[in-house]
């Protein structure tokens, strides 16, 4: 795919490695990920291959700050700098997700009685764009997504699994972060809508934006990767490691 490319990645993983310890059953130590590397240049699609439970979702985790690094870096280009998530203070990940990384999970954690609206405006307003700025691309966003103009006005808690992933979306795409994660966007998505956010998502590339992606949709991973990172690779040498 020819997307715009430039030298530097927005996102380069080097060597990273993860292991849990699990508390409840006497301190057992289980791998996951073992130096596991990869870019996500800007402008493409970088999709997180191999089975369940091979550490897709754990990868994602790490490179929003959700989840610490045990060693590597996740060196994130950020503010006219370069941030190591992995070694990054609480406040720098959070300035990392304010400017920088937007992350649009398979659920909405919807804040009680706010407005879907104000949902999704809310990543716009924090970046500093007037209330009535915001408000008018949010209403874009969510026509765009087909959310009926009488769920604007009410909170997404009582909305359909569809409605609320889209307003997710919505939110998730609304501000031009340069870096996108993706944690399978477009699970319970009809078809019509699955075609809207893979016209997102193609839109976003060409303006330059890194995303980096699970999709279990075969159409959707077809219609915009560029790369397909084997987590399978680093989590089969983790778990190797432990019986070695
Ligand atoms: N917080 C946690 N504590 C302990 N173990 C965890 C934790 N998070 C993930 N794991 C374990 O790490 C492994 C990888 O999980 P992960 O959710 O990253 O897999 P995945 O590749 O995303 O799977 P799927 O495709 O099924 O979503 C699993 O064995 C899981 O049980």
């Amino acid at each position: 795919m020819a997307h715009q490319m430039a030298a530097e990645p927005v996102l380069s993983v080097r060597d990273i490695s993860k292991t849990f310890t699990l508390h409840l059953q006497g301190a057992q130590v289980m791998p996951v990920l073992h130096r596991l590397s990869f870019d996500v240049p800007r402008g493409s699609c970088v999709v997180l291959g191999g089975e369940s439970g091979a550490g897709k979702s754990t990868v994602m985790k790490m490179v929003y700050g959700s989840y610490g690094t045990d060693s590597g870096k996740i060196l994130l280009s950020h503010a006219d700098g370069v941030l190591d998530l992995a070694a990054a203070q609480p406040r720098q990940v959070l300035a990392a997700r304010r400017g920088t990384m937007g992350y649009v999970s398979q659920f909405l954690r919807a804040v009680p009685r706010v407005p879907a609206l104000e949902v999704v405006a809310e990543p716009l307003r924090e970046r500093g764009v007037s209330a009535s700025q915001a408000q008018q691309q949010a209403v874009d966003m969510l026509a765009r997504l087909s959310i009926p103009q009488r769920l604007w006005s009410l909170p997404p808690a009582t909305f359909s699994g569809g409605e609320q992933q889209r307003v997710n979306i919505a939110r998730g795409f609304i501000a031009p972060y340069p870096l996108l994660l993706l944690d399978e966007p477009t699970a319970s998505l009809d078809a019509r809508n699955r075609e809207v956010v893979i016209e997102l998502m193609r839109e976003r590339l060409a303006q330059g934006v890194g995303m980096l992606a699970i999709f279990h949709d075969a159409q959707v991973r077809h219609a915009v990767a560029d790369a397909v990172v084997d987590v399978q690779a680093a989590a089969s040498v983790a778990a190797g490691s432990v019986s070695a």
